[in-house]
């Protein structure tokens, strides 16, 4: 992508030349809108660019264009407070704020982040890629501000209505009525999540939409409300009450009116000038103000614009005039696969069997299972808590629910596990996607904690995939386990193993192959690069191969076994070091006595690993074929010394 250069080679300011000329947003204040219409058609070109070299977020960036340059011209955000919900919406604001002569760089290891990075710019206040937690931050900062004799400092969120339904949001909207203070909740209603929007919020916001403000008949009707006669009877009082209704339900959003949060809307939000106008009357109102508008995911690329699912991340394109043109994806099918596979196996198989998803349809790619079994699919929307505790629900009655959610956003369920699942022993199963690292989505997205915060839990049997064919038998294990269970597998393609897999049986692990000087036990789909380790070294070292299988209950048997005679083990895991597998392991082998030193742990370290490819990400950790030789032979070694 050349940013920074045009493609007959010319610098950036030939292709960009506004873009080029900002040393940061602060310029903007006094661009007239047709500048900055300008401007935003060369973020649109930049963001296409882009998209002919790397998968990134393009549907949602595309929308929020405008949006972004009225927020900048309007607020000076080196002093007032922004925070994008969610984040994946932040390239035009990155290339309005000084980086983009570095944006070529976006979501590539060492360079820009492809979410908010406050390590970048003074701009970004949080590192985020969770959604729905902008309008709490921002209510904790506009109070800071406060105590801190900042009052000056205004504070705006931007909340996408696919992350608008999070409880979280709510509790926010809740503490901000009720504190009255100054801020501006901007609501960027595009009628989409990743996939179609979902929920009663959803429906209600397709109301607002059809407001007559929108469709600019509301003043006139206003009006005409104002001119009805009022006489002096009791009448009078119900004519009031229902002229105020009317008005209300005109003036719309009295979901936020009545929690104290003034509503305006819905606008155009990609009109400059009028979101300039609009946003200038923010400013003016005292207290908390909803601005409520309305855009197209994936604005100013047509295809993008009628298919913001397959754009939202879209794998590299080249766009041949206006028709994008992919390159095939070959290659082995991911765990994502094949887990999509199995559940929809085991709900054909199984009528008690229901699937939920929060807002990740696409992503755990579903579609098949939704089409197949509307009334058992069931997208809750980014709601991880709700969905876990809906699950339980469910299973209560005897359906077995599959919680169909990546590790990282199933952190926020975290207490519904405990109380609704675990703690009531209900036999939900958690099919944990994206569990390991995510590669460009970085430190927000990478599903690296799960090993750790879910075997804490009683009652919990955990387990992860080293080879395609393990996914649907440790589904089925699960669906006939009548105790909560959990299956972990990383955005990765899944290892075809010529091999005969041995039946799962809950707690036991499975021998891939022996050695005589020592182990490597991996968990999960690390089993390939401890299978191509064991080969490296042979002729020099004789190293078994156990594919472990289950994290909780950890096979005991399996952990002497392996450290017989002395042998030293090399524990082997897609997570974080503290709390994962190898303490497992170390645990299991301390409770029986044997003598750890023999045990050397092969993790991600105890920090938070930034974007990049996976396969240099897992390098970086010694998680490499290479890495876990280097790691058997200082282990052999040291037990020779020992
Ligand atoms: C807690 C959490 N769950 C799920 C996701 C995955 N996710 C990222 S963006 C997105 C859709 C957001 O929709 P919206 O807020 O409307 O933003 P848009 O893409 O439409 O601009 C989802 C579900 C996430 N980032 N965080
Ligand atoms: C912003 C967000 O959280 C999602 O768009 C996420 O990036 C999707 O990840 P996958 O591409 O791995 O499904
Ligand atoms: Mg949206």
């Amino acid at each position: 992508m050349k940013t920074t250069e045009s493609e007959s080679g010319h610098p950036g300011e030939l292709r960009h030349p506004l873009l080029a000329a900002l040393p940061d947003a602060r310029p903007l204040a006094g661009m007239s809108s047709e500048t900055l219409e300008k401007m935003g058609g060369e973020i649109r070109d930049v963001l296409c660019n882009l998209l002919a070299t790397r998968t990134a977020h393009f549907a949602s960036n595309l929308g929020v264009v405008e949006l972004c340059l009225a927020l900048h011209a309007e607020f000076d955000f080196q002093h007032d407070r922004l925070i994008w919900d969610t984040g994946h919406q932040i390239y035009p604001h990155k290339l309005v704020t000084g980086r983009y002569s570095q944006f070529e760089s976006i979501r590539t290891r060492g360079g820009l982040m492809g979410y908010p990075n406050p390590a970048e710019s003074p701009y970004d206040l949080f590192m985020t890629g969770h959604a729905g937690s902008s309008v709490s931050t921002a209510v904790g900062l506009r109070s800071g501000d406060i105590l801190t004799g900042q009052a000056d400092r205004r504070t705006v969120a931007v909340i996408g209505d696919g992350a608008f339904p999070s409880g979280i949001v709510f509790e926010a909207l809740n503490n901000a009525g009720a504190s009255k203070e100054d801020l501006t909740v901007v609501l960027n209603d595009n009628k989409m999540s990743i996939c179609h929007r979902t929920g009663a919020v959803a429906s209600y916001l397709d109301r607002l939409r059809n407001n007559p403000f929108y469709t600019g008949l509301k003043h006139e009707v206003v009006r005409l409300l104002d001119h009805v006669p009022m006489f002096g009877d009791p009448a009078e009082r119900l004519l009031a009450q229902m002229k105020e209704g009317v008005k209300a339900g005109l003036l719309g959003g009295m979901l936020f009116e009545e929690l104290d949060i003034r509503y305006i809307g819905p606008i155009d939000g990609h009109n400059i000038p009028l979101l300039r106008k609009y946003m200038k009357l923010c400013k003016e109102i005292e207290g908390p103000v909803l601005l409520h508008v309305v855009t197209e995911k994936g604005h100013g690329y047509k295809p993008a614009a009628e298919d913001p699912v397959f754009f939202h991340t879209p794998p590299a394109f080249e766009d041949r005039g206006g028709t994008p043109v992919t390159r095939g994806s070959e290659g082995r099918p991911p765990y994502t696969t094949h887990a999509r596979n199995a559940i929809g196996e085991a709900m054909k198989r199984d009528d008690r069997v229901t699937v939920i998803t929060a807002a990740m349809c696409q992503g755990n790619k579903l579609e098949p299972v939704r089409e197949r079994f509307p009334e058992r699919f069931f997208d809750v929307g980014i709601c991880e808590s709700h969905a876990v505790a809906f699950a339980a629900g469910q299973c209560k009655t005897g359906m077995r629910p599959i919680v169909d959610i990546y590790s990282t956003f199933l952190q926020r369920s975290f207490d519904q596990i405990f109380q609704e699942v675990v703690l009531q022993d209900l036999p939900v199963v958690f099919m944990m996607d994206r569990a390991g690292l995510t590669g460009p989505d970085g430190p927000t997205h990478h599903g690296v904690y799960d090993i750790g915060y879910m075997r804490v839990f009683p009652n919990l049997c955990l387990m992860a995939p080293g080879y395609a064919a393990e996914v649907p038998m440790m589904l089925d294990a699960c669906l006939s386990h009548d105790h909560p269970t959990g299956i972990r597998y990383p955005k990765a393609s899944a290892l075809e193993l010529d091999h005969t897999p041995a039946p799962i049986v809950m707690g036991k692990a499975e021998w891939i192959r022996e050695g005589d000087d020592g182990t490597i036990v991996a968990y999960g789909a690390m089993l390939e690069q401890a299978i191509a380790a064991a080969e490296k070294l042979e002729g020099e070292l004789s190293v078994g191969v156990v594919n472990a299988r289950f994290v909780k209950p950890i096979d005991h048997e399996m952990v002497a076994k392996s450290m017989a005679d002395g042998r030293f083990v090399v524990t082997l895991e897609e997570g974080t070091i503290v709390g994962g597998f190898g303490s497992a392991f170390l645990e299991s082998a301390a409770d029986q006595r044997l003598d750890t030193r023999q045990i050397h742990r092969l993790a991600l370290p105890d920090e938070f690993v930034e974007h990049g490819d996976r396969s240099d990400l897992l390098s970086d950790s010694s998680l490499s074929a290479e890495g876990i030789a280097d790691a058997c032979r200082n282990a052999a070694s040291n037990v020779s010394v020992g």
